[in-house]
């Protein structure tokens, strides 16, 4: 059977290299929000979902975070990060440079990439805000005069747009990290990466606050070598100074360490939840930015 994937579009958004990346074309069905792509998987209008979690520069997205935890229960199967280049896009028919610009539009996580650039180059752009890179560049297409778009070479691509300034993220390195997400476990096929790690992500409740808390749940992964690539804390949305935590565990899940781990924070009397336990795949640039 094909699966159906949804992910973050519309054509051009960086989830949409990320979802190219893993699945053929013919499979994705864009959504315009985080929220719908994730809803579409639970109601069982696509199978999978591809959604941004986290970016180098900026950070937890926490839209997708917090849905997961507080929305959804969608086990996340496959990891992919993929690298991110920021261009200034502009219509063609658009003359000068940067400081010509008076309207920039983009996705939050992408106007908070660069920053700096905005702050130097266009200190008196006025940003506005969208549901994805994608959706800006759209919005640049149709409009005439001094817009521009943050986003990628496939988006300039995909509307016809001049690529006035590349690389304008602050820094180097950019990558956002990827997952999958599924609602019935069933075997999924997906195009072949080489795994780069097997990692396992839980939520972690602490009982209360109390001194050395967080102090004995991290004693309970180190005394079992267990390595951690990232550990966040997160609102839960309660009250205030209550978080729980996310944990990246550079393993798969085994019914021996995980277990007991879990046992053990219970006994501690903490609250734990598998998030899922999957590959990890790390896409080069050389692969998906053809200019
Ligand atoms: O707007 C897009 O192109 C997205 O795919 C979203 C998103 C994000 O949410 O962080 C993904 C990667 C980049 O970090 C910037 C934006």
């Amino acid at each position: 059977m094909v699966v159906k994937v949804g992910y973050l579009g519309p054509k051009g958004t960086f989830t949409n290299i990320a979802v190219d990346a893993l699945f053929e074309a013919e499979q994705t069905v864009s959504y315009r929000t985080i929220p719908e792509c994730l809803d579409a998987v639970d109601t069982q209008e696509v199978e999978l979902a591809v959604v941004p979690v986290e970016n180098a520069i900026e950070g937890t997205v926490s839209m997708t975070i917090d849905y997961l935890i507080h929305q959804v229960e969608l086990p996340i199967i496959a990891e992919v990060v993929v690298p991110i280049t920021q261009h200034i896009l502009v219509h063609p028919e658009f003359e000068g440079d940067v400081e010509r610009i008076e309207h920039v539009y983009s996705h939050s996580h992408a106007i908070a990439q660069c920053h700096q650039f905005i702050h130097k180059e266009m200190p008196d752009v006025e940003v506005h805000y969208s549901a994805s890179t994608g959706e800006a560049a759209a919005k640049v297409k149709d409009l005439k005069g001094q817009h521009a778009a943050i986003g990628n070479a496939l988006a300039a691509q995909e509307y016809g747009l001049k690529v006035l300034r590349e690389n304008v993220h602050d820094y180097n390195n950019n990558h956002t990290r990827f997952v999958v997400v599924q609602k019935e476990q069933a075997p999924v096929e997906m195009k072949d990466h080489e795994v780069k790690q097997q990692k396992t992500t839980l939520m972690v409740t602490l009982p209360s606050d109390r001194a050395g808390a967080l102090h004995q749940v991290l004693s309970a992964f180190a005394w079992r070598k267990m390595n951690l690539s990232r550990i966040e804390s997160r609102p839960m949305k309660t009250g205030l100074g209550n978080y729980f935590f996310i944990i990246d565990v550079n393993q798969s899940y085994d019914s021996i360490l995980f277990p007991a781990l879990q046992q053990e924070l219970k006994a501690l009397g903490c609250q734990t939840k598998i998030l899922g336990t999957y590959p990890c795949f790390e896409i080069q640039s050389n692969a998906v930015y053809k200019m």
